[in-house]
């Protein structure tokens, strides 16, 4: 399925001055326009409610690109003829009647209307029941929301009835970026492109899984709404969750969103639910306390600038999930993931069972397990690790392990690989869904999360402490190391 061509764009940018617009958003337009994928005739109207005149507010943009866009991507040519592209409208999102103007701006335009809320979800409802006063969408318009969709099921319910109310499933583009992610996609192609791996892909074959999502980074003056967060609904509620369904759903009789999301949603529903009596060996929370993070001191997340000193938010989380059904009985999943951790490294690595016959030296049996190790982040790849011969005479049969190495700048003269926003808005600006997450798939991950943190608010143990710049709680590694397994590290 080739990339077809997106028709023109009215995109109304609600937040368009706030941290998510400046960092991701505004530089993710700007490289599709440099890469020619924004139609001719598409425009964006930037809406906050800060009074600044248009050029004031081109100015700050450009700051953004000149701040986010790798230097050597920048063009400011190019980020000019961009801006062009760019109104600004000082809107108050509760102010009903102030949205006229936004008919106005759209004057019977017939470009496809995108509305995209980088504001707090408690704006979704009220943003969306005030374009509806005013009748300024149509049953075309796609609606693009960020991550988080609520604090907990609950209130993610609220928010999904809300916009419910006013647009179909099919308008909602619930983004979660890791799903733009480049290797993110590329699971669906090994999986279900390589019939090598489709067959090996259960308990008979597999031993465990294993997910890292770690960050070399704190909360980045984010406490407001770190705090009220924590890592389990920052992190594991969506984007862990997203590469665990992934992993372990069965394969979709299509590409088509529904058919992907179908396969997602029974993974999450087979999920088995963290009891009080399993929080022990199966979740372990952690806060960073001061440290060192890649060469330089910082300070613990209670000295954060903005920090209440009392805090028991998780900053780390790792967790072993037993998935209950017939591929995946007895195949744990250890996901982890933290802020402040020695490093920015995403992976996953399946770990394969070891040939049921073991004829080689018994001193080397510890080799014996193949494993794929799909990097995310840094050098997105993979690299399946296979036993061979050692070489040479005196060798005699000694086994040695050996990538099979697919690094995809190297392997592939692709050009650079696009940002995850990027892809996610040129998916939306041509309605392809399956980048998305449905309503349904949102409200089980939440289900699944609350229980344990209700477990932790009924009586859990307070987050143990690490110090910033390592791999998180001791206990994180005694977890594993109770099943006789280990966290991956690369030799
Ligand atoms: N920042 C990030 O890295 C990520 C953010 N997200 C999500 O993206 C969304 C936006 O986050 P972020 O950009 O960080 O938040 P910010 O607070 O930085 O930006 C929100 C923007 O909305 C504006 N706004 C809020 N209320 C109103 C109102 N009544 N009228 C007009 N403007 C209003 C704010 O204006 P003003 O500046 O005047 O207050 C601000 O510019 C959130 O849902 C967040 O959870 C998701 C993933 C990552
Ligand atoms: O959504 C979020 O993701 C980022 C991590 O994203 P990445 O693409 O840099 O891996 C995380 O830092 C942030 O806390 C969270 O809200």
């Amino acid at each position: 399925m080739a990339d077809s061509t997106a028709t023109p764009c009215d995109i109304m940018l609600f937040g368009a001055l706030g941290n998510l617009a400046r960092r991701k958003l505004i530089p993710a337009f700007y490289q599709l326009d440099r890469a020619g994928l924004l139609a001719e005739g598409s425009r964006i109207l930037a809406l906050a409610r800060r009074n600044l005149d248009i050029a004031a507010v081109h100015r700050q943009l450009l700051g953004a690109l000149e701040e986010f866009v790798n230097p050597e991507e920048f063009d400011r040519s190019a980020a000019e003829g961009f801006l062009q592209r760019v109104d600004y409208q000082i809107l108050d999102f509760n102010n009903t009647e102030d949205f006229q103007v936004l008919n106005t701006w759209r004057d019977g335009a017939r470009n496809e209307l995108i509305v995209y809320m980088a504001c707090p979800p408690a704006m979704y409802g009220v943003i969306g029941r005030n374009l509806h006063a005013v009748s300024c969408c149509t049953e075309r318009t796609r609606v693009v929301v960020e991550k988080p969709i609520g604090h907990d099921l609950e209130s993610s319910r609220v928010i999904n009835d809300e916009l419910g109310a006013i647009y179909k499933e099919s308008q909602l583009f619930r983004i979660d970026h890791y799903l733009g992610k480049e290797t993110v996609q590329n699971l669906i192609a090994l999986r279900f492109a390589n019939n090598l791996f489709a067959s090996q892909w259960d308990q008979n074959h597999i031993s465990h899984v294993e997910i890292t999502v770690a960050e070399s980074v704190g909360i980045e003056g984010r406490w407001g709404y770190f705090d009220k967060a924590g890592q389990v609904r920052d992190m594991i509620q969506n984007h862990m969750l997203q590469l665990l369904c992934l992993i372990a759903m069965d394969p979709p009789s299509d590409l088509s969103a529904d058919s992907i999301r179908d396969e997602k949603v029974k993974v999450l529903k087979a999920l088995r639910k963290v009891t009080p009596d399993m929080m022990a060996n199966y979740v372990v929370r952690g806060q960073y306390t001061a440290g060192t993070s890649t060469g330089v001191l910082v300070p613990g997340y209670l000295e954060e600038e903005g920090a209440n000193k009392r805090s028991e938010t998780e900053t780390f989380v790792a967790l072993k999930v037993e998935i209950d059904n017939w591929r995946w009985s007895g195949v744990p999943f250890y996901i982890r993931t933290g802020k402040r951790l020695p490093e920015k490294l995403s992976q996953i690595i399946i770990h394969f069972k070891p040939a049921p016959h073991y004829i080689f030296d018994p001193d080397q049996r510890h080799l014996a397990n193949n494993k794929l190790i799909i990097r995310l982040e840094p050098d997105e790849g993979m690299s399946l690790r296979i036993l061979t011969k050692d070489q040479g005479l005196h060798k005699g049969m000694r086994l040695r392990q050996g990538p099979l190495e697919l690094t995809f700048s190297e392997t592939f003269d692709a050009g650079r690989i696009p940002d995850a926003y990027e892809r996610l808005l040129w998916e939306v600006m041509k309605g392809n869904q399956y980048l998305f997450v449905r309503r349904d798939e949102v409200e089980h991950a939440w289900r699944w999360v609350d229980r344990i943190i209700q477990n932790w608010n009924e009586g859990g143990e307070p987050p143990k402490r690490y110090a910033a710049g390592t791999w998180g709680p001791v206990a994180s590694i005694a977890m594993i190391t109770r099943d006789g397994r280990s966290w991956y590290e690369d030799a």
